[in-house]
């Protein structure tokens, strides 16, 4: 499934918080982490309106006035104490670590010292954990990249706690270093198009850059920000739907996928850190890893480390492979992926959650597989042996689909 933001209008957290909820995100999921993370009371109040004559989702983030200045210290100290899902907490950290540092860089302080007012407000916490929350929700039912198109900044000059700043300003200026931005539709206003949060938010989600990609498009999300100038629509969009390979084999999402495999052998590795190893790579976007034991030169037992991963996301799988392991250099080679349809559909076992994919082959379903880490949750929540709670997932997946879609 890929997702391409469209922020050729500018970008700010409540914009993508209105596209999310307008891609088909539960309020409820962005309100639960909010709240998870806000020290203070915040309200998210969502409303229909129209931004040059489009439909559009505004979501108000409602917060009592506050003098309480936070510190990234402080921010870190609250996102690491709040009950919030693991890859939303870490986003979110990353987020606020991106305002941080540019904040410090503009303000020629180190990051830990950066002291958030308007950008680190209450706001801006339910913000970034909202957004967080938002796509975390959109990518446990369905993987797959994030394409964010080239950012409209603005123009003019705006009014800050330092007194009136040119925009782009420079937090965001320092945030969108490397990646494309221009300063925004033709014959728009001077005015902030995007802002620190909206940047830093951005620059986190994106896997890639660029217009959008050959994708069927299902869900369509238009978040609306506060001002409505006459000259362009003033939203984010957010566009959902399963990628679509081009080139001479185009065809439909299962056609077969040229991939890349990142390989190493590696002898000198402590054995207890493979584990967090391959946890990393999947983070990072790889779509498989294993390791295979070896004996390499010189007779040594050794693991080859083999990464399945699309070639957009090659670039940080091999960071992390870097990073994490004592390897020194990495082979690669293209394979060709032939994937089955498939979809993912959530019952319901004794009121918990859980996925099942569910795989199709010549237009019949062949395979319905309960996701594991949802089997054992619900396993761990109800008491009941696991192998029981797979298998009333997969009868209960059968079930839903056959009401659905009865087999000829
Ligand atoms: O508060 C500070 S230090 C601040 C710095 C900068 C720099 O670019 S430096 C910009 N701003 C402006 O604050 C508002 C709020 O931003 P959000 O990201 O919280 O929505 C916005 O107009 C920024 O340009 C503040
Ligand atoms: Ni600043």
């Amino acid at each position: 499934m890929t997702t391409w933001v469209d922020a050729t209008a500018g970008a700010s957290g409540d914009m993508l918080l209105g596209a999310l909820l307008g891609a088909g995100v539960p309020l409820e999921v962005l309100r639960g982490a909010v709240e998870a993370a806000s020290p203070e009371p915040v309200t998210l109040r969502v409303e229909e309106v129209r931004r040059a004559g489009l439909a559009a989702t505004r979501c108000h983030v409602e917060v009592a006035d506050s003098t309480t200045h936070r510190s990234w210290r402080d921010v870190r100290r609250l996102l690491v104490a709040a009950d919030l899902a693991e890859p939303v907490r870490v986003a979110a950290l990353g987020v606020f670590a991106r305002l941080a540092t540019a904040e410090g860089a503009v303000h020629g302080h180190s990051p830990d010292d950066v002291t958030f007012h308007e950008v680190g407000a209450l706001d801006a916490i339910a913000d970034v954990v909202g957004v967080c929350a938002g796509l975390d929700h959109l990518r446990r039912r369905h993987e797959g990249p994030v394409v964010v198109s080239p950012v409209a900044v603005g123009s003019g000059r705006v009014g800050a706690a330092h007194g009136s700043l040119p925009v782009p300003v420079p937090a965001v200026v320092e945030l969108l270093r490397g990646v494309p931005s221009y300063a925004g539709p033709t014959g728009a206003p001077p005015a902030e198009l995007c802002t620190p949060t909206g940047a830093a938010l951005l620059v986190s989600l994106a896997d890639t850059w660029g217009p959008q990609p050959a994708m069927g498009v299902e869900a369509v999300g238009v978040g609306a920000g506060g001002r409505d100038p006459a000259t362009h629509p003033n939203v984010v969009r957010l566009l959902t739907g399963p990628g679509v390979p081009t080139g001479p084999s185009a065809g439909p999402a299962t056609d077969p996928s040229t991939e890349l495999v990142v390989e190493a052998n590696v002898d000198d590795l402590d054995p207890r850190l493979w584990p967090g190893v391959l946890a990393a790579l999947l983070e990072a976007g790889a779509a498989d890893a294993w390791l295979t034991p070896i004996v390499m030169k010189k007779g040594r037992p050794a693991h080859t480390l083999s990464v399945l991963v699309r070639p957009e996301l090659a670039e940080r799988v091999r960071a992390v492979v870097v990073a994490e392991t004592t390897t020194i250099g990495l082979r690669e080679h293209p394979v060709t992926k032939r994937p089955l349809p498939r979809e993912v559909v959530e019952v319901q076992v004794d009121g918990t959650r859980v996925r099942v994919k569910v795989a199709q082959h010549a237009g019949r379903r062949i395979t319905a597989q309960p996701e594991w880490d949802d089997v054992a949750a619900a396993a761990r929540a109800t008491g009941r042996p696991a192998r029981a709670v797979l298998a009333q997932a997969q009868a209960l997946a059968h079930d839903l689909l056959d009401e659905r879609h009865p087999d000829p």
